[in-house]
């Protein structure tokens, strides 16, 4: 037997991560999806309509491997993983023979229907999975001849840290795609968690909007100012929930005891269907948030940026990592 020399190490796929992968969009997200699957081994393409985006992956790729280098337990953080990332000319280009195509372009059904027809055209074969937030993946796919292959995998910003992703099938998906999808997630490192119900919001989004909806809601009401509500989530049941999931806390503390808070408290908690006037009065002022320098806070200039390293940080440490000397 010859002895042939092993692949280097980068270069070495892990097991089930797809050998083949298109993300379309560019942005927040999809730079993210690209970098996870480059890290895995997989050889990505990757397109944006907007050329500026598109020309900056690589360099946004390599700031997210700069800010968790010297992390214990940070993931992806091979030296290669942009050499597997290739930027491509056209959407076309990009999906072509690829087994997996993720889909993170902008939260607009119109614009999400759209990609899936003009994916449907290039490439049908493939297995199309969806980043939506919050939109039901059965809108997303209505209208596609190939809407078996149409599954939602909702990954969590930063894609590169955080270890779940919500996969939904439609009522149309089949369980072959689902499986594939989990699969691959899982042969690129990622805890995915299976959504039985095509809802608006899967599970994470549908817990943090309620979440949101009484935070507001308490600022509205003159319970507490806004900082107060954070100041109280961040230092009371937020130190727990990396920890404790809210249904173990339940059972944790007995569900006597929540049933008779609930019995009291859940009527004079806020049940609106559309957003609170404190949120409606400030984006029609301008007042968008941090990248307006004004929102429910105040925002001074580099706040954003210590925030962001603050909350990536703060999640390196719940997932374990300490930082090396
Ligand atoms: N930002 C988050 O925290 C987050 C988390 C989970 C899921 N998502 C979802 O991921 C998707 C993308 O969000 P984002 O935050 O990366 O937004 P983003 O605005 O940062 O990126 C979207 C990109 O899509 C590009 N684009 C525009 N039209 C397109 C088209 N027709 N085809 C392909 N790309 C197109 C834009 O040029 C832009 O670069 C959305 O569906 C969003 O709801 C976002």
């Amino acid at each position: 037997m010859p002895n042939t020399p092993a692949a280097p190490a980068a270069l070495r796929r892990n097991p089930g991560a797809p050998a083949s992968v298109a993300v379309l969009g560019a942005g927040l997200m999809g730079h993210g999806i690209a970098q996870v699957f480059a890290a895995a081994g997989s050889e990505v393409r990757i397109w944006d309509p907007d050329g500026d985006t598109l020309a900056s992956v690589h360099r946004r790729i390599d700031a997210n491997l700069e800010k968790i280098a010297g992390w214990q337990h940070a993931p992806t953080s091979q030296a290669s993983t942009g050499d597997r990332v290739s930027l491509s000319g056209s959407l076309e280009a990009a999906v072509s023979g690829v087994e997996v195509i993720f889909e993170a372009s902008p939260e607009n059904l119109g614009l999400k229907r759209n990609v899936v027809a003009q994916i449907d055209r290039c490439n049908p074969e493939a297995v199309l999975a969806t980043n939506t937030s919050v939109l039901r993946i059965g809108d997303i796919a209505a209208g596609s001849p190939h809407s078996v292959r149409v599954v939602g995998a909702h990954w969590w910003n930063p894609p590169y840290l955080i270890p779940v992703v919500e996969v939904v099938p439609s009522e149309h998906t089949s369980d072959a795609v689902t499986d594939a999808v989990i699969a691959w997630l899982e042969g690129a490192g990622k805890l995915p968690v299976t959504v039985r119900k095509d809802v608006p919001g899967f599970i994470g989004n549908r817990l943090q909007f309620a979440l949101w909806r009484e935070a507001l809601n308490l600022v509205e009401e003159g319970v507490c100012d806004a900082g107060s509500v954070d100041l109280v989530a961040r230092n009371t049941f937020g130190l727990r929930l990396a920890a404790m999931g809210p249904i173990e806390n339940a059972d944790f503390i007995g569900l006597d005891l929540v049933r008779a808070i609930m019995d009291y408290v859940l009527p004079s908690l806020s049940a609106a269907s559309s957003p609170p006037e404190i949120l409606t009065t400030a984006v029609d002022g301008g007042r968008l948030g941090a990248k307006a320098g004004q929102g429910l806070l105040d925002w001074e200039q580099g706040d954003r940026e210590r925030a962001h390293t603050r909350l990536l940080h703060g999640i390196l440490n719940a997932l374990g990592g300490e930082r090396l000397p």
